[in-house]
């Protein structure tokens, strides 16, 4: 079976700099792929192509063995820089109207995502009202109306608290139980560590580590591992 998505030396600068230098990864059909680095490594850039927001310079991306073209985007979902949701909407209200856009049932989206995303009972109170954790997850929702193959979420744990971490990493567990691919940065190592079946780190714009995360560690210690890898893809500047 292909990956869900193959990245082969993928580039993008901007005016400021070189954001991908020649990124590679493999996100395997079904996984949890965790994309690690450090601040400025390159994982939103990356996130943002795979999700169509902006066209690299140069390299290749496959999703599940065909070149990206903006058909791919029909079977990607994508959650980047936060949700975006409208504070006078309830979840019900946000779901029916995504799901109208997409040519997709609304109550089919409704009654498929609301529980998905543990959001059924607090389906019709205004997002205003919500915790920070309620829209992150309302957001995976939204990005799931259209039953996408693979969901693509930059930092989505950015802000919670030990309990919305909880809560997101079980629900990522359920996105890919129920047959979706996920592929999700962080530069949270914990979180990653007790969610994704295998990571990538990225740092500097390429890939320097890919494989499953116990690989990474240093003596068994995974942030060692981690800080050491940085390091030495950073010539010991930071
Ligand atoms: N729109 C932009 N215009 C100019 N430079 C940008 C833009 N977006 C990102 N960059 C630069 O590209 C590099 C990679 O940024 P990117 O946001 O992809 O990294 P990141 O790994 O997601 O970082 P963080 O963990 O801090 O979010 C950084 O040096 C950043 O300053």
């Amino acid at each position: 079976m292909p990956p869900a998505l193959r990245v082969r030396a993928l580039t993008k600068a901007y005016r400021s700099g070189t954001a991908l230098a020649g990124v590679d990864l493999d996100v395997a059909e079904g996984e949890v792929y965790g994309l690690l680095g450090p601040n400025g490594a390159g994982k939103t850039t990356l996130m943002k192509a795979v999700a169509g927001l902006l066209r690299p310079d140069s390299g290749t991306l496959e999703v599940a063995g065909r070149p990206f073209t903006r058909d791919s985007l029909r079977g990607i979902g994508a959650l980047i820089d936060g949700p975006g949701l409208w504070p006078r909407l309830d979840a019900r209200q946000h779901l029916r109207t995504h799901a109208r856009l997409r040519g997709v049932d609304p109550d089919g989206a409704v009654e498929r995502l609301l529980p998905l995303v543990g959001l059924d009972r607090v389906a019709d109170r205004r997002t205003s009202a919500y915790s920070l954790g309620m829209r992150w997850r309302l957001g995976i929702a939204i990005a799931m109306v259209g039953s996408p193959r693979l969901l693509v979420l930059d930092e989505p744990t950015n802000g919670l608290d030990p309990i919305g971490m909880r809560d997101m990493r079980a629900l990522l567990r359920r996105v890919a139980e129920s047959g979706a691919t996920v592929f999700v940065s962080s530069h949270q190592l914990d979180q990653i560590a007790r969610t994704c079946d295998r990571v990538g780190v990225v740092v500097h714009g390429r890939t320097r580590y890919e494989g499953p995360l116990p690989g990474l560690a240093e003596d068994g210690d995974l942030e060692a591992g981690f800080f050491s890898l940085v390091e030495r893809a950073s010539g010991g500047v930071r």
